[in-house]
């Protein structure tokens, strides 16, 4: 039986038993002391999922001195074999409880089992297969050096864990995003203190029990839910004993942990807002850049940090350009995560919801023309307690609209055409930010002229979020400090010494 078919008869709200969230803290699930908690509503229809304890300092210095007694204990000594083979058993675990990652991603996402079941559960696990993979073959480096008295030198490097590191993730792919920094963070013998997102707290309190599961030691992986000014996400960044923070989120989000984190010294990795620019040139394949482009634009109901919001395109094809994707944008259909008809799902949360339709009232007020969407669609009855949206798309904002300058973080798009390349490039490039862009063209020579002076840490050529896991993914400008990915993840989950050693 697919899990669509489990849940044709119930929606998935209500077949689910109710699920509270709790602390994961050496080994063990606890509500914690501060008696603080939150409910987590499902955003599809606005279905209470269960609880969430808010965790105080108790909890994450219980949490913190736990990690650093894993790293003196069993799991500082084993080798990286041992290690790796412990979190290639991890993955395996996520693949045989797939349904129930699923499930609980879903809920507290409301995104489309079918996008979920494609990108965020695979993705969990692939992500600690590819850093044990990485643990396992990573080369280091030596400079054998002249000397005065001829005798020469060696200089060998050596790398070892950088401690107990602190992960604070979002809520727009809560399994992807924290495995992508738990990953490497325990494949290069670190522990790790993890601070979900306080919208999304069931796949990583989920993932304790993975872990308990194939045996990985107590205190290697802990999970404190909380909120993040004066609760569990600033205790944390701050703490003492916490000797790295790797954070996605905004990038103002990003300012408050950078400067948390700088009382006692300790580095940043991060992954932070975008405002990605999509470039269609007029000798693009125009089937593929439309269907990229609503893949960019409205995927995870715009949620995705990569995703596409300014999209430029050469004046010969912008009406057609624009007919095209306003008709692909009214063909996504809202629904819930377990129908496999449903064409993009709510956004998180009713919060999310305001903020995205102030940006579609600002519209508005900036002139914009709303060539579709603009508010919140119809939907069934049952849906009606849901954060919906419709799928927007504008043109005729002026550049410094705040539509065309600052993250919305929704399923909209504003659409501009340019006349030269040269134009194309200073406007792609004319945001505080540079996560992400996309250049559709069919020349070679401009695809590689025009991608090497994208402003950004990643540009896809004819393509939209092809993931490789070995490249160097973060971004420039407002949009990160740092690259993660393969090898570069070494840079920040691990301290490196230089031995010089006199022969
Ligand atoms: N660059 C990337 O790879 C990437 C990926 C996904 C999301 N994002 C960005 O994340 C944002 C959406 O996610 P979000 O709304 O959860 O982001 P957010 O910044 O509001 O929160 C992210 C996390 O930070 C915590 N937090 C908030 N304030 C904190 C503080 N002062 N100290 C410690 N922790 C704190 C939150 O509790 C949450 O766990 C968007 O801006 C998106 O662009 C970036
Ligand atoms: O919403 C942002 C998506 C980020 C994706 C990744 O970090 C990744 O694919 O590794």
């Amino acid at each position: 039986m697919t899990i669509h078919q489990l849940y044709e008869r119930r929606p998935l709200s209500q077949s689910s038993a109710r699920r509270d969230a709790a602390h994961f803290i050496d080994g063990a699930f606890t509500q914690g002391t501060t008696g603080k908690s939150w409910e987590n509503f499902h955003p599809v229809d606005g279905s209470l999922i269960g609880r969430v304890p808010e965790g105080g300092r108790a909890e994450v210095d219980a949490a913190v001195t736990a990690a650093h007694a894993a790293l003196r204990g069993d799991w500082g000594r084993m080798s990286v074999v041992e290690r790796t083979d412990l979190l290639g058993a991890v993955a395996d675990e996520i693949n045989r409880r797939f349904d129930e990652f699923l499930e609980a991603e879903c809920l507290d996402t409301g995104k489309p089992m079918s996008l979920a079941s494609h990108i965020d559960i695979p993705r969990g696990a692939a992500n600690f297969k590819m850093f044990t993979d990485v643990a396992k073959t990573v080369a280091t480096e030596c400079f054998p050096m002249t000397t005065p008295d001829g005798a020469g030198a060696l200089n060998y490097a050596l790398r070892r864990p950088r401690g107990v590191i602190a992960v604070i993730s979002p809520w727009n792919l809560p399994l992807l995003l924290m495995t992508w920094k738990v990953g490497p963070a325990l494949a290069l013998g670190n522990a790790v203190v993890v601070k979900p997102s306080e919208e999304t707290p069931l796949t990583a309190t989920l993932l304790g029990e993975a872990m308990n599961k194939v045996g990985v030691p107590r205190g290697v992986y802990n999970v404190v839910h909380g909120l993040g000014p004066n609760s569990a996400g600033e205790l944390l960044t701050q703490h003492p004993r916490v000797n790295g923070v790797t954070f996605t989120g905004e990038t103002r989000t990003g300012e408050a942990i950078m400067r948390q984190a700088a009382h006692g010294i300790r580095p940043v990795s991060f992954e932070l807002g975008g405002k990605n620019p999509a470039l269609i040139f007029a000798d693009a394949d125009l089937d593929k850049a439309v269907e990229g482009t609503m893949r960019s634009a409205f995927s995870n109901c715009g949620q995705v940090c990569l995703g596409t919001e300014r999209v430029y395109v050469e004046r010969l094809i912008f009406d057609e350009f624009v007919a095209r994707l306003k008709q692909g944008a009214e063909s996504l259909r809202p629904g819930r995560p377990e129908d496999p008809s449903t064409g993009i799902g709510p956004l998180v949360s009713k919060e999310h919801q305001a903020k995205v339709l102030s940006y579609y009232a600002r519209a508005i007020e900036e002139g914009a023309t709303v060539i579709t969407g603009g508010g919140v669609p119809k939907v069934p009855a049952d849906l009606a307690g849901g954060s919906w949206i419709e799928p927007t798309i504008w043109t005729g904002a002026p550049d410094n609209a705040a539509i065309v300058n600052e993250e919305i973080f929704g399923p909209c798009c504003h659409i501009r055409p340019f006349d030269t390349e040269e134009e194309a490039i200073e406007l792609a490039n004319s945001t505080p930010y540079g996560l992400a862009a996309a250049v559709w063209t069919e020349n070679l020579s401009r695809a590689h002229r025009v991608a090497s002076r994208m402003d950004v840490g990643i540009c896809w050529v004819n393509s939209w979020f092809l993931r490789d896991l070995r490249t160097a993914f973060g971004g420039a400008k407002q949009s990160g400090i740092g690259r993660e990915g393969g090898v570069h993840s070494l840079e920040f989950y691990t301290e490196l010494t230089n031995i010089c050693v006199k022969l």
